[in-house]
């Protein structure tokens, strides 16, 4: 069962108090997997996929039935310092392209046979400029975080969440530097694409940010509330409301990253139902994965964000339970074990 949050201490709460993975089923499935038809470790990382995702399951024979994709939207009153290639109406405009099933997202969502749901948030009333202020009030950052938390449907068996929303690699960048530190430089990339002289623009906005904000930020609700955005802390509450839920959780791209890397930063263990899905081309994102302590399942290349490389990557997990589940064992196909 999902707690109603009424407050950002609730949140704080329900996060540090989720349940842990089944020790039994996680034993069960390394069991099984012991047995299969294969030489000991040859499905290699899909091994620790079917167990791990198992243990959260509750299963040692796991299915995936029910897999829900979320694209959040939100837009940043920092795009008023240049920081992005592209316009602002770009976010609304690309809303409408997901309603309409024209996007990236839409062709893989189906094709991992996953439900996907679309919650614009509040795009008339971007988020403040973070060099001049907070980026949102406690009450918009509750307001979004429950956005995030009571758009998990409780009966998904895993979770992909991804986000819309121009600029906003800028406040992923600042989120990532107040929260790990090291230099504005270190976590600013091009984004959609901005050029050299955007990028040192950038960078000076980051830190700017940073330099602002730092000392008011004692945890990852801190930081989301300083440097973050609408949609980055939906992401946060959509990935907090499902560790509660025992749902495991494909990571997406450098923003998504950035939102999982607040609630790392709020309670231990609040990413161990979380897989890294690719590892996106934004520069930082290797960094970001390597803070979190995930490898990514691909590398493509991708640096479109709205979930699709951990859509993708669905496929990949799919690809272990199918393995994991069906197989059969060295006794049942009467195969001589080494
Ligand atoms: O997922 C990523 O790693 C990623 C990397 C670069 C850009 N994006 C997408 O591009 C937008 C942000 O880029 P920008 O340049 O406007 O900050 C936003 O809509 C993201 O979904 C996403
Ligand atoms: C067209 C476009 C689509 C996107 N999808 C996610 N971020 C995006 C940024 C742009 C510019």
């Amino acid at each position: 069962m999902l707690p109603q949050l009424s407050s950002l201490d609730d949140f704080r709460t329900a996060l540090g108090g989720a349940p842990v993975q089944d020790q039994t089923a996680v034993a069960g499935a390394a069991a099984r997997n012991g047995q299969l038809t294969k030489p000991p470790g040859a499905l290699g990382r899909l091994e620790d996929l079917a167990i791990w995702y198992g243990g959260w399951r509750g299963s040692a024979r796991p299915e995936i039935s029910a897999p829900q994709v979320i694209v959040f939207a939100g837009n940043h009153g920092v795009m008023e310092q240049g920081v992005s290639a592209f316009p602002a109406e770009v976010t609304a405009q690309m809303v409408i392209n997901f309603e309409h099933g024209g996007a990236a997202i839409n062709q893989l969502a189906k094709l991992a046979g996953a439900r996907m749901d679309v919650h614009a948030l509040e795009l008339d009333r971007p988020t403040a400029d973070f060099t001049k202020g907070a980026a949102m009030s406690q009450d918009d950052l509750l307001a979004a975080l429950k956005a995030g938390w009571e758009s998990v449907d409780p009966s998904a068996d895993l979770l992909v969440v991804g986000e819309m929303g121009i600029g906003n690699t800028t406040p992923a960048a600042a989120l990532c530097c107040a929260l790990f530190g090291g230099e504005a430089a270190d976590w600013t990339g091009r984004g959609t694409g901005v050029d050299d002289a955007g990028l040192a623009n950038k960078t000076r906005v980051v830190a700017e940010g940073v330099a602002l904000h730092q000392s008011a930020i004692r945890d990852g609700l801190d930081a989301l509330a300083c440097l973050g955005g609408r949609e980055i802390a939906a992401m946060a509450g959509a990935i907090a409301a499902a560790r509660v839920l025992r749902i495991p959780v494909i990571l997406d791209g450098f923003i998504c990253c950035a939102a999982a890397a607040c609630l790392l930063q709020t309670a231990d263990g609040a990413l161990d139902h979380a897989v890294a899905g690719h590892q996106s081309a934004e520069g930082a994102h290797a960094a970001l994965l390597a803070k979190l302590g995930k490898q990514p399942l691909l590398s493509l290349g991708l640096r479109l964000g709205e979930a699709s490389g951990a859509a993708l990557a669905i496929q990949v997990l799919r690809g272990a339970i199918a393995c994991h589940s069906g197989m059969a064992t060295f006794a049942e196909a009467g195969v001589s074990d080494s």
